[in-house]
């Protein structure tokens, strides 16, 4: 589409800056416009000072360098990038519904029908990075975003990794991680399908299946697959049947993405469109 942004040198004279978004770890995220095209873009601002401290810079440019290649309507695009004297500078898409846990705290758990929806959405995106050898290692509803038609747009590609140098470090919240990486033992491509699995059942019942006070506990009920499902809210044994074929210990047992997409649960309650329309 435009070929000619990977190679413009932007600076932050090309902008027109905006409200701010939200903040991310290492910084800010601004609305933004690019001024020649008029194009409504998520400038994320990021301190060197800081991402020095935190030694993330080789983690950041694994980051854009993943995700400016990665093209897919449930993955948030990365434009380009460009820096000055303090400041590295991320020129996103703009998701216009904003982020997905905030919905999702408001109320409470979804529908079915919104849940396959979005699990179908998320499963197509993540077939697509695993064909690219890269495995997103960080699915979890803060790092969901949705777009002007409600759909689903994964961002935060910063645990993202290449599958020829899989890693060991340990990343994010503990609720979202396989046994594998809390082990932290090699992992692959099905840490996402592990991920995605802890999401539908948050997605279903408004909290993520391991959760404990203590991290120790999180630990354990996850090493040990503690899966229990609560009488409340209801939940048809179909959703249930996919999530436990999704948990399981051994990572090669669990259920891969395309035969997820056949699921009766996923066929029956998932809008092919890939939107959910209340
Ligand atoms: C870690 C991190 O970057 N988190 C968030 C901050 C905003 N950011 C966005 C990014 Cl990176 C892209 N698009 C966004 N749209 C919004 C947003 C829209 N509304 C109506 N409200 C919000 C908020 N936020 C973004 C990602």
């Amino acid at each position: 589409d435009v070929p000619a942004v990977e190679k413009k040198r932007w600076t932050l004279n090309d902008f027109d800056i905006g409200k701010p978004l939200g903040r991310g770890k290492f910084g800010h995220v601004y609305l933004a416009r690019e001024k020649r095209s008029n194009h409504i873009v998520a400038l994320k601002v990021l301190f060197k000072s800081q991402l020095q401290q935190s030694q993330v810079e080789h983690q950041l440019r694994r980051e854009v360098e993943i995700q400016s290649h990665l093209r897919h309507p449930n993955i948030l695009r990365l434009y380009g990038y460009f820096y000055d004297q303090k400041r590295v500078y991320l020129i996103l898409e703009y998701a216009a519904k904003g982020e997905l846990y905030k919905e999702l705290q408001k109320c409470k758990y979804f529908s079915e029908r919104r849940a396959a929806t979005y699990v179908a959405s998320l499963a197509r995106a993540l077939i697509y990075c695993h064909g690219k050898h890269v495995i997103h290692r960080d699915i979890k509803p803060e790092n969901l975003l949705v777009g002007a038609q409600g759909e689903l747009k994964i961002a935060d590609f910063g645990w993202s990794v290449h599958t020829f140098n899989r890693r060991r470090t340990m990343c994010g919240t503990l609720d979202y991680l396989p046994p594998e990486m809390v082990e932290s033992v090699e992992h692959d491509a099905s840490v996402d399908i592990w991920s995605l699995g802890v999401l539908c059942y948050e997605f279903l019942y408004g909290v993520p299946p391991f959760e404990a006070k203590e991290h120790s506990d999180t630990y354990r009920r996850i090493v040990q697959v503690d899966l229990k499902f609560p009488p409340k809210p209801i939940v048809s044994s179909t959703a249930k049947d996919l999530i436990s074929q999704m948990l399981v210990k051994d990572s090669s047992q669990r259920l891969p993405l395309h035969k997820l997409l056949e699921h009766p649960w996923i066929v029956q309650n998932a809008d092919p469109s890939g939107v959910y329309r209340a």
